[in-house]
């Protein structure tokens, strides 16, 4: 494989794409696509007497159990597109839509995990898991059964009954992601999770992660300024240029491994993960701007 060799889409061809299936789903509620549609979403600021355009025509389709991997360079709007499918921000134009169905304010339905775990300090992993079943009203030997499992599944068994105080980086984020999954949203977005963390805490939860996702085969959908994270995570790589945001490079990742043990150390020693590396790099130094 070479990084020439790999099946790309441009934003235009994808656009064109989206395009199509925007014209397929006329009305609101009327489509039944299963997973995350963008259409043509366009994002602009304004600034005083300014217009910041921030994002331009972006479509994307996610299939309900993606792991897709969103790099570019800072300032291309990678943040404000996530705010747009978590809901927080109203794109200018075009349209988000979950399994056919428009997406326009936070909703269980979409997760987000932050950069920093931003846990409730006055409650235990236990309880910050279970918060937001408490919210939806269900009861409390449900909402045990199900925090339980997502703490199982991130590996805080032992730490339950702990404060947030009492636990490191890693474990922080593990309690925040088993505190979004337990709601069981349609799509778990990533910003920048591990960014904070150290080399060995991160390669950690980037196989905690990898493995969260074969167990519940959710939607991720992971910004990273780190080629190798995207690497080693996403099933699919999606790269941004700036100055208006848009997508200029969607890839499968030829080296994704959908295996129990994947071994992260002879992946990033192989040529084909350094010619990808390299491919990627320059695309997002292509740009014009700087990243990691
Ligand atoms: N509320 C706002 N008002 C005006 N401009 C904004 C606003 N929010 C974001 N922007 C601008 O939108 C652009 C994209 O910002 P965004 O945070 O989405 O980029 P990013 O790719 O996530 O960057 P980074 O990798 O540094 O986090 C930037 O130029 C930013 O200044």
């Amino acid at each position: 494989m070479t990084a020439t060799s790999l099946s790309t889409t441009t934003r235009d061809e994808h656009g064109a794409r989206q395009n199509e299936h925007a014209s397929s789903c006329p009305g609101p509620d009327t489509g039944s696509a299963a997973g995350i549609q963008l259409a043509d979403i366009s994002l602009t600021y304004r600034q005083g007497s300014q217009a910041v355009h921030v994002l331009d025509r972006i479509g994307l389709s996610l299939a309900p159990d993606e792991f897709v991997c969103l790099l570019g360079p800072s300032g291309c709007g990678k943040s404000t597109l996530l705010s747009i499918i978590a809901g927080y921000v109203q794109p200018s134009g075009g349209s988000v839509r979950i399994d056919g169905k428009r997406h326009t304010k936070p909703t269980p339905q979409v997760g987000v995990v932050f950069q920093h775990a931003n846990l409730f300090p006055w409650l235990s992993v236990a309880g910050n898991v279970e918060f937001g079943l408490r919210m939806a009203g269900i009861g409390r030997k449900e909402r045990r059964r199900i925090a339980s499992f997502y703490i199982g599944l991130v590996g805080l068994e032992a730490s339950a009954a702990r404060l947030p105080h009492q636990l490191s980086g890693g474990m922080k984020q593990r309690a925040a992601l088993a505190r979004t999954l337990a709601t069981e949203p349609r799509i778990v977005l990533m910003d920048e999770p591990f960014s904070a963390l150290d080399a060995l805490t991160r390669e950690s939860m980037q196989l905690h992660v990898r493995r969260i996702w074969q167990q519940t085969r959710r939607c991720f959908f992971l910004i990273t300024h780190d080629v190798d994270e995207a690497l080693l995570l996403g099933r699919r790589i999606i790269v941004m240029h700036p100055n208006p945001g848009t997508i200029v490079q969607d890839i499968r990742n030829p080296l994704f491994q959908d295996t129990d043990a994947p071994s992260f150390s002879i992946l990033r020693a192989s040529k084909d993960f350094a010619d990808l590396r390299q491919h990627l790099v320059s695309m997002i130094a292509g740009s014009g701007s700087n990243s990691r």
